[in-house]
C-alpha cells in the first residue's frame, strides 16, 4: 500500500441474483481521504455494489481493490483497514453498549478507546443500556462506533441516516465529518441529496445497475443545468426522488 494509490478501485462490476441483474456495469475510483456518495432509487444496485467492495458478496464480473487489497483473497488484512456499517446490523440485543463496543475493539490491535468511541457517536450516557433499549438513531450511531473501532482507513456506510429524524441525522453527519477530517476515506450510500452534498466530495448516481454520472455535486448541477442536486438527480437518472425511504 502506498499513500498515492486510490483507496477504492472498482472496475466493471456485475452481479446478478436469480431474478434480477442488480449491478450491470459499475466502475468507481475513490482517492485516499475522499468522501464519495452513492445515490440512486430503491433497487438501483447501491447496496450490492458496496457489499461487493466490502468483500461480502462475490461479483460475477469485475475487479476490486481496497487500499490495494483484494477483498476476497486478502480478507483478513482488509478487515483491519476497512470499517463497514450496513443497513441491517445483526447485533446481540441483550448486550449493553459498552459490551458490544469492547467486543468489537477486541478484534483490532490498536482500537480507539471505549470512551472516545462513545463520545464520537454521542452515546456516553447510554453506555450501560442494552442494545434492544436504544432508539433507532442510537442503534445507528452505535453501528458506526463499531465500524470505526479499529481505526479503519476506509469506511463504508450504507443508509446511515435513513429512518432518523432531522436532528439525529445532523448528529450523524457530524460523526462522518469528523472521520473525513481525520483523513478517513468514506463511501456513503444515501437517498438524501442534501446529505451527500454536505458530506461528499463526489457523488456517483446509480440507476438500473450502472453509474449514470459521477462528479462533484457542483459539476453534476452544471452538467444537468439545474440549481439543486435533487433536480440534477431527476434530470440525470430520469427517476423521481423517493420520500424518506425507510
Ligand atoms: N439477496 C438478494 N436476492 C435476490 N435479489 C436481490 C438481493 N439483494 C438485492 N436484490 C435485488 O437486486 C436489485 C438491487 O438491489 P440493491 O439492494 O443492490 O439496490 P439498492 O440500490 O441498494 O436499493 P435500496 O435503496 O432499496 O437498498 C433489486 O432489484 C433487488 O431486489
Amino acid at each position: 500500500m502506498n499513500s498515492s494509490e486510490p483507496a477504492i478501485v472498482a472496475e466493471n462490476l456485475a452481479k446478478s441474483y436469480r431474478r434480477a441483474q442488480a449491478v450491470v456495469d459499475v466502475s468507481l475510483r475513490v482517492e485516499a481521504g475522499e468522501a464519495v456518495g452513492v445515490v440512486g432509487v430503491n433497487g438501483a444496485g447501491k447496496t450490492t455494489t458496496v457489499e461487493m467492495i466490502a468483500g461480502l458478496r462475490v461479483p460475477d464480473h469485475g475487479r476490486i481493490r481496497v487500499l490495494g487489497l483484494d477483498p476476497r483473497r486478502d480478507r483478513a488484512q482488509l478487515r483491519q483497514v476497512l470499517g463497514v456499517q450496513l443497513q441491517q446490523a445483526y447485533l446481540h440485543h441483550a448486550l449493553r453498549v459498552t459490551e458490544l463496543v469492547d467486543l468489537y475493539r477486541s478484534f483490532y490491535p490498536d482500537p480507539r478507546s471505549t470512551d472516545e468511541l462513545l463520545d464520537m457517536v454521542e452515546l456516553t450516557d447510554q453506555r450501560r443500556t442494552r442494545f434492544e433499549k436504544l432508539s433507532g438513531g442510537q442503534q445507528q450511531r452505535l453501528s458506526i462506533a463499531l465500524a470505526i473501532a479499529g481505526r479503519p482507513r476506509v469506511v463504508i456506510l450504507d443508509e446511515l441516516t435513513t429512518g432518523l429524524d432531522p436532528k439525529a441525522r445532523r448528529r450523524m453527519w457530524g460523526t462522518v465529518e469528523r472521520l473525513s477530517s481525520e483523513g478517513v476515506t468514506v463511501l456513503l450510500v444515501s437517498h438524501f441529496m442534501e446529505e451527500v452534498e454536505r458530506l461528499c466530495d463526489r457523488v456517483a448516481m446509480l440507476d438500473a445497475g450502472r453509474v449514470v454520472a459521477l462528479d462533484t455535486p457542483a459539476a453534476l448541477r452544471t452538467l444537468a443545468r439545474t440549481a439543486t442536486l435533487d433536480d440534477a438527480f431527476v434530470a440525470l437518472t430520469g427517476r423521481q426522488l423517493e420520500e424518506d425511504a425507510a
